[in-house]
């Protein structure tokens, strides 16, 4: 899909052809505001700065213009529901109570008796107040993306229902209702931590959920009773809840308010990488269902966008239907790992993919050193990124220049690195995944040393010294040129390094 480019606007007409003021065109929304200053920066027309309203800065807005900064990673604030109260009740009045009392029969006398709720020792149960609404976070299938929680970060539970009544105890006085729990949908991949560190949760599969605010207990009843038959009914009601302080609770506690931070991390079998313009969309869209925006300029991904590829038919019937999920990540530049580009918050989506699949454009200046500015990335942000298995494709080899130097360039990305610990040299010739690796492995290949054991000493290894691709492959994902090879070696590399 094609998205206009800031100085494809119709505005840069507008304002070359009739050398308006920027005042004229500052009355414009904001997101032309902001297209009017690039404009001004690239082509320099003489103006009077006039009073500019400032633009509006709602949140929404900024959403529009940087979706990519919020997807996945947001902080809201939740609170559960208050306690509903108890209520003060006094004891009906009994009339001619002891006259009646020799006549009643034993029957009158626990029909009376049933009149009151009592607990298994006979004691008085007197109605409660609601119990304050919980909170709970959930991972929803149908939910892709954390930017619904910018236009509302804020939720709020019910209070759990007073005890309904004043007055008189009597058999049709209820507890107050309990708060319904508020549920709110998260992506799948949805870590909850505290807003101040403290991980609560990986939300991974659909439906696992986790309450994060428990509603408020509610406020216990109590009976006025004359002084004179207190000591007895005291004694008839146990029910009597106090706190700390020894005050009894009449009044419901109130919920807790917690701060979260939600950070979504996608859930994928393979992740995409590559630098921008490689092909790694149209990669997606020629191999699943997905559509992702494909345009001739970098960052046209501005999202992680998933795609499920159909099951392997080499399994069989009984495994074919299982799927592989690929997450297209948007491009890595050089300095991604400093947060250039759009690189950061995008590298650890990686984090729950089993298999990488880096692509290369063949047909740039330079594939090898683009492969390595996306191999040393990736390293400098998580060493761990470099020890999972991956496959190499190298891209667009329906053009001249790509095919040509195709052989060379598979040879030489299949020297770069170690025979990795994933990767023996006896499994893989016995298998058969790997000629080139194993055809041309020399005595100069590195072999992991064993003294590089936490992650700093890790980000000290150079490339050559983890592991090499399990396999390089061309392709034109363009023009549907050696996508089954490339399917073959993707699907042979998950089965081979099942979880
Ligand atoms: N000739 C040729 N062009 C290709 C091929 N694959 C992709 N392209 C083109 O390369 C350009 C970039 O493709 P994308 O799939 O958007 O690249 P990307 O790696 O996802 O780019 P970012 O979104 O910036 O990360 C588009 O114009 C594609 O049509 C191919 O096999 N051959």
């Amino acid at each position: 899909m094609h998205r206009p480019h800031p100085c494809e606007t119709p505005l840069l007409d507008t304002l070359i052809a009739s050398q308006k003021t920027p005042s004229l065109l500052f009355s414009k929304r904001d997101n032309y505001l902001r297209t009017t200053h690039d404009i001004l920066h690239c082509h320099p027309i003489s103006c009077r700065l006039t009073r500019v309203k400032p633009p509006p800065s709602s949140n929404s807005d900024s959403l529009t213009r940087e979706p990519h900064k919020y997807f996945d990673q947001v902080f809201i604030s939740v609170r559960s529901g208050d306690g509903g109260h108890g209520a003060v009740l006094t004891m009906p009045v009994q009339k001619d109570t002891k006259k009646k009392a020799y006549g009643r029969s034993e029957k009158e006398k626990q029909r009376k008796k049933s009149l009151y709720k009592r607990d298994s020792s006979g004691s008085l149960v007197l109605p409660m107040g609601g119990h304050g609404a919980d909170v709970v976070i959930y991972a929803d299938e149908s939910m892709d993306s954390l930017l619904e929680f910018h236009k509302k970060s804020r939720y709020n539970a019910k209070r759990g229902g007073h005890v309904d009544a004043m007055g008189v105890l009597s058999s049709q006085i209820h507890d107050g209702f309990p708060g319904p729990v508020l549920r709110i949908p998260v992506p799948l991949g949805t870590v909850v931590k505290r807003k101040r560190g403290g991980f609560i949760a990986d939300l991974v599969r659909p439906g696992d959920q986790i309450l994060v605010a428990r509603g408020g207990q509610g406020g216990i009843s109590l009976l006025e009773i004359p002084e004179h038959r207190r000591k007895k009914l005291m004694a008839l009601s146990s029910n009597v809840m106090k706190d700390d302080t020894d005050k009894v609770l009449l009044l419901g506690q109130p919920g807790e308010e917690v701060n979260l931070e939600l950070i979504l991390r996608v859930v994928a079998d393979v992740g995409l990488v590559g630098l921008p313009n490689a092909g790694k969309s149209t990669l997606l869209a020629a191999i699943t269902l997905a559509k992702p925006d494909i345009a001739n300029y970098p960052f046209t991904t501005l999202m992680p966008n998933l795609g499920r590829l159909d099951g392997d038919p080499s399994l069989g019937a009984l495994k074919y239907s299982s799927e592989t999920t690929l997450a297209d990540l948007p491009g890595l530049i050089e300095g991604a790992h400093l947060g250039k580009g759009l690189g950061r918050n995008f590298l650890r989506h990686l984090r729950r993919t089993r298999l990488l699949v880096h692509v290369v454009d063949a047909a740039a200046k330079n594939p090898i050193d683009d492969y390595r500015t996306v191999k040393e990335e990736l390293r400098m942000y998580n060493p761990n990124y470099l020890e999972r298995p991956y496959v190499v494709v190298l891209n667009k080899i329906d053009l001249p220049e790509a095919c040509d130097r195709l052989p060379s360039l598979i040879e030489e990305i299949s020297q770069i690195g170690c025979i990795g610990p994933y990767l023996s040299l006896e499994k893989t010739s016995k298998q058969g995944q790997l000629p080139i690796l194993n055809e041309n492995r020399t005595t100069t290949d590195h072999i992991p040393s064993p003294e590089f054991t936490d992650e700093e000493q890790r980000k000290e290894k150079n490339i050559e010294d983890y592991p090499r691709p399990l396999g390089v492959v061309g392709a034109s994902v363009l023009k549907h040129m050696g996508i089954n090879e490339m399917l073959k070696e993707i699907r042979v590399a998950l089965r081979n390094h099942q979880e």
